[in-house]
């Protein structure tokens, strides 16, 4: 069984457009938890535009399943990750002003640095995971690092579907079943989504767990707005 944790980014990026408490994040991740995920995810930015510092915090309490932090492991996100203890903490090489994330580590130029902060996450008893793209030798410095868990950047598997290439997954299947030889659990995310979800499963053997936001959330939202029109409409009469 593949677990989801569903990334509430984008409901903290709704919030923060008011600036008041509404939707309230808290609540978000109890019903999504309630209505079956088996974790959640989040990803707090240095300029905190969606997810807090505090969130991460106040989450802490709130998440009864997976909880799973992502950034890029600058001392701010050190700092909150060893403090939060979540389950799991994924690292991301971000640039500060990047848009979202859009690439994985270079596991070879940054052995060491992986090496050091997957030590001391471990030590404090939180499971790592490096999100890194399908090059199979960066695969391998991954497993040399360490770490528990690989995430594999599934963007360019995303966007090739969308376009109907299905081949575009074979570098990915290729990638699992290495990570899975050298003894690393398997992760994925990015722009996966209801269109593409079932056949990126059916092609990843040990795929652990996936993350999703974006698409969920927008989703959620489309899938949802018949019932909510029709809800305004009849209290209207
Ligand atoms: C690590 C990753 O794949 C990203 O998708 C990220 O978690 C999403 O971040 P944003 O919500 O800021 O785009
Ligand atoms: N790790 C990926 C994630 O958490 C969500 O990515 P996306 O679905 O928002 O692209």
């Amino acid at each position: 069984m593949t677990k989801l944790s569903v990334n509430i980014n984008k409901i903290a990026t709704l919030r923060n457009s008011r600036g008041g408490n509404v939707p309230n994040l808290l609540k978000v991740a109890q019903d999504i938890e309630r209505f079956g995920a088996q974790g959640i995810t989040i990803h707090p930015r240095p300029d905190e535009r969606h997810i807090r510092y505090q969130d991460a915090r106040d989450l802490k309490n709130i998440v009864k399943t997976e909880y799973n932090i992502e950034g890029n492991p600058v001392k701010s996100f050190m700092d909150l990750v060893l403090q939060v203890k979540p389950t799991q903490v994924t690292l991301v090489p971000d640039a500060d002003d990047a848009i979202t994330s859009n690439a994985g580590w270079d596991t070879i130029t940054h052995h060491s640095f992986l090496k050091e902060v997957i030590q001391e996450f471990q030590q404090n008893g939180i499971r790592t995971s490096i999100f890194i793209d399908t090059d199979l030798r960066l695969m391998e410095a991954a497993a040399k690092t360490g770490t528990d868990r690989i995430e594999l950047y599934t963007e360019h598997f995303a966007s090739e579907f969308e376009k109907g290439n299905k081949n575009a997954v074979k570098p990915y299947t290729e990638a699992a079943i290495l990570a899975h030889k050298l003894g690393l659990g398997i992760n994925a995310g990015h722009d996966l989504s209801l269109q593409n979800i079932q056949f990126f499963k059916e092609n990843i053997p040990n795929l652990a767990e996936v993350s999703i936001g974006h698409a969920l959330i927008s989703e959620s939202l489309y899938l949802g707005l018949e019932n909510v029109v029709n809800m305004y409409l009849n209290k209207l009469q």
